[in-house]
């Protein structure tokens, strides 16, 4: 027999206090929770002798339960970090009258997706069987005390930007069979409510508050492992960073959810998230709306097609072929269909419907600090540098993410007492304002960069004007669905060198858009394999891969057409300017970073190099580099270049397992990592020197590795022995080598 107070399930979650108006710190309490079959109460502790009930949501009054974004990068307050949800609910006769929010919104934090979606999926099951819940619409955002985060609407009591997911088993839903678990908003399952296992009961009363993985799992369902599986995934591809600041539970000890970082809001990590969807499986598009878990598919998005998607263009876009619609910097447009990845058809204000590249726009509501012409994200700091030593302007500035998760630092170029970059820190006091020097604080960045155009306030000068215009990132091929080039469309330029496969020469895409053009000499490739693969090729994108835009396969020679990178190739670049970079560690540990973003979202996607080393890395404006030539080895038909006894196979960069049994996977593209590494932070030696492949062959069977670098700290050295490890499970995988190397930018540089 189940009794009305039988606990469904209980756990420690984080609780933001509710009816303040601003969110700091000191406003989110961890706290003990218990759902039965009547009330989720919340206490300030688990242990029943000492602990004092906080509050109690009558079931009954529960309108909505739903996700919820608790960050906002205009940061009138602080943003949470973490997997948070939302329980709306009324006074019963409140409810009753349907009103258009409920009354009270409680928020709560789980520690990690799973966690989120079976609290979201257990209070709904109880409010099923007690209650009629009516439809209603919500805010995924919250009330800042001047508007709502999500849709920026002024009035507390407007109706909600979203409608609610269906979480009521519709009566022909089949409930008795157990089968067809449904979808919800979060994407993941919910249960059947017949179903009785699929609540997560914890009765586990020990004392160990802090201990919050302490639920007992009921056996999931397939649904639920492959979701599991998902989420973790998802949790995985999420750098879970230490937190900036911890908060404290309510018993002032200072523990916190491992994984929930309190922390000035970082939107854009959302849309990175949004990548790490597989892009070959082009679906998906509706990932960073509010409300939706990042990086996992979001369904509802895709049932409720009466909600409006607003996205507001980064950068202008000129429509060239048919059908496609033309950007206008800033301008709002109307997403009509996003269900292709890189190309999504949106409507402008004149009415116009085109398709247009989805990396030049961002949603309105998450628009955050992107809309200001001074914030350029994920920008190093030597990128910064060059970048405002280019305009050589008194005053000139960029705000970018500081290699601090979470914070933000000003670069700012002066010319006194001679032309510099200063970085400055922007600091947030308890209450959460932000400040330069503590004299000043400001409620947000944009008022704090306000505050210093007119007044220096301890800066080296005022600040002025922001660089230039955002360099505008390549397109996912040069239109919606094209790969097919036209020879007549591209204009033929210098020659920019030469590789096996023959000349590379620069190219002018219909006399706008500029391109390298490779042109393959004939029989050096499969080339029909390689026109197919081309148009998988044509949807990875990636800042640091360089883009390919498409082939001319129709005449002989085939041309592939890419992203022109201006400085060439690393290994030149390295060996030209060797004098300048030696000393640079800085710089160098800054193109392995970025190397290994690039390489990271190959291996998310399965895909290998297998050629990878600074010949094949090309360098852009502001020390941009990126990834090129990935998986061309595949097409190769030069068997000298292809298997490993070749005079031309790259064994230099080549793993034990590649030597031995040609074997590549993402670990033997560590491997060849490990060996750019270290071609970067020698600017441009030849692995090995003088060796002959035969003798560097027998000195990675025994395990003889490279020597350290001169100008190579050990940490950075340490990176690159991990990824010689001698069997392919040795070595760390790229998104883990990724967060290593900015861990150790952190500590060296900032
Ligand atoms: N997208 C590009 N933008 C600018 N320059 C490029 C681009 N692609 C290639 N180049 C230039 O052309 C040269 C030849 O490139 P290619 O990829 O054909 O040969 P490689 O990589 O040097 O050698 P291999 O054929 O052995 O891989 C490069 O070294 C580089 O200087
Ligand atoms: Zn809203």
């Amino acid at each position: 027999m189940e009794h009305l107070y039988d606990i469904v399930k209980s756990g420690a979650m984080v609780k933001r206090a509710q009816n303040k108006k601003r969110f700091t710190i000191v406003n989110f309490k961890l706290r003990w929770f218990e759902l039965t079959k009547k009330n989720l109460c919340y206490f300030n502790e688990e242990s029943i002798e000492r602990r004092r009930e906080r509050g109690r949501i009558p079931v009954q009054g529960v309108c909505l339960v739903e996700t919820a974004v608790l960050n906002d990068e205009n940061s009138e307050t602080i943003s949470v970090h973490g997997y948070a949800f939302q329980i709306g609910y009324s006074e019963l006769d409140e409810k009753l009258l349907s009103r258009v929010v409920p009354q009270y919104t409680l928020y709560l934090i789980a520690n990690d997706p799973k966690e989120r979606s079976d609290w979201i999926n257990a209070i709904r099951q109880v409010c099923e069987t007690t209650s009629t819940p009516k439809s209603y619409r919500f805010h995924p955002g919250f009330w800042t005390g001047k508007k709502w985060s999500c849709c920026r609407h002024l009035g507390r009591a407007t109706f909600g930007c979203e409608p609610t997911s269906h979480w009521i088993s519709e009566p022909n839903n089949n409930p008795s069979t157990g089968s067809s678990p449904t979808q919800n908003s979060l994407g993941s399952v919910s249960p059947n409510s017949s179903s009785s296992n699929s609540t997560t009961t914890n009765h586990q009363h020990s004392n160990n508050f802090r201990n919050l993985n302490n639920s007992t799992p009921t056996s999931p369902s397939s649904h639920q492992l492959q979701q599991q599986q998902q989420q973790q995934q998802l949790q995985q591809q999420q750098q879970l960073t230490p937190s900036v600041s911890t908060f404290k539970t309510a018993n002032n000890s200072s523990s916190s959810p491992s994984n929930l970082i309190l922390t000035e809001s970082n939107i854009l990590n959302q849309t990175v998230a949004v990548d790490t969807t597989t892009p070959l499986a082009n679906s998906n598009n509706t990932i960073n709306m509010p409300g939706g878990m990042p990086g996992t598919p979001n369904s509802k998005a895709k049932d409720n097609s009466h909600f409006v998607k607003i996205v507001v263009a980064l950068y202008p876009f000129k429509a060239i072929e048919g059908g496609d619609l033309s950007l206008e910097k800033n301008a709002e447009y109307e997403v009509i269909d996003d269900s292709q990845e890189h190309w999504w058809k949106v409507k402008d204000q004149h009415g116009n419907v085109g398709y247009i590249p989805s990396n030049y726009v961002k949603q309105k509501a998450l628009l955050g600090l992107d809309r200001y012409e001074w914030y350029v994200g994920d920008m190093s700091r030597q990128r910064a540098e060059s970048l405002l030593k280019q305009g050589d302007k008194e005053g000139c500035f960029v705000v970018r993410k500081s290699s601090t998760k979470g914070l933000y630092t000003l670069s700012l170029h002066t010319k006194v007492p001679q032309s510099h970059v200063k970085h400055y820190h922007i600091k947030q006091n308890p209450r959460g304002e932000y400040y330069l020097s503590e004299k000043h604080c400001c409620e947000n960045i944009p008022d704090l960069i306000n505050y210093h155009r007119h007044n220096s306030g301890g800066l080296a000068c005022r600040l002025k004007s922001s660089p230039c215009d955002r360099p505008v990132p390549p397109t996912a091929g040069l239109s919606h669905d094209k790969w097919e080039i036209h020879p007549m469309e591209l204009m033929l330029l210098e020659e920019l060198g030469s590789g096996q496969f023959g000349v590379v020469r620069r190219g002018k895409w219909r006399g706008s858009i500029d391109t390298a053009v490779k042109m393959m000499k004939e029989g050096t490739m499969s080339e029909d394999d390689f026109i197919e693969e081309a148009k998988v090729m044509t949807k990875l994108q990636h800042p640091n891969l360089v883009q390919l835009y498409g082939v001319c396969s129709k005449h002989r020679p085939i041309y592939i057409v890419t992203e022109y990178m201006k400085h060439g190739s690393l290994l030149n670049y390295l060996r030209r300017h060797e004098n300048s970079l030696i000393g640079n560690m800085g710089l160098l540990l800054d193109m392995c970073i970025q190397v290994s973003k690039g390489m990271a979202y190959l291996e998310r996607h399965n895909y290998i190099h297998r050629d990878l080393a600074a010949r094949n890395c090309l360098v852009g404006s502001e020390n941009v580099v990126k990834v090129a030539d990935f998986g061309l080895a595949r097409y190769v038909l030069d068997d000298q270049y292809t298997s490993s006894g070749g005079t031309k196979f790259p064994i230099k960069w080549a793993p034990p397992e590649v030597l031995n049994y040609t074997r590549f996977s993402s670990k033997s593209d560590v491997w060849a990592y490990g060996v750019l590494m270290w071609e970067i932070f020698t600017c441009g030696k030849m692995p090995y020197g003088r060796l002959k492949n035969t003798e560097v062959v027998e000195r990675v069977q025994r395990g003889i590795i490279l020597e350290k670098p001169k100008s190579c700290a050990k940490e950075i050295y340490d990176v690159m022995k991990n990824c010689w490890g001698h069997g392919p499970e040795d070595r760390p995988s790229f998104k883990v080598l990724k967060d290593q190397l900015a861990l150790v930018a952190q500590t060296l540089t900032d």
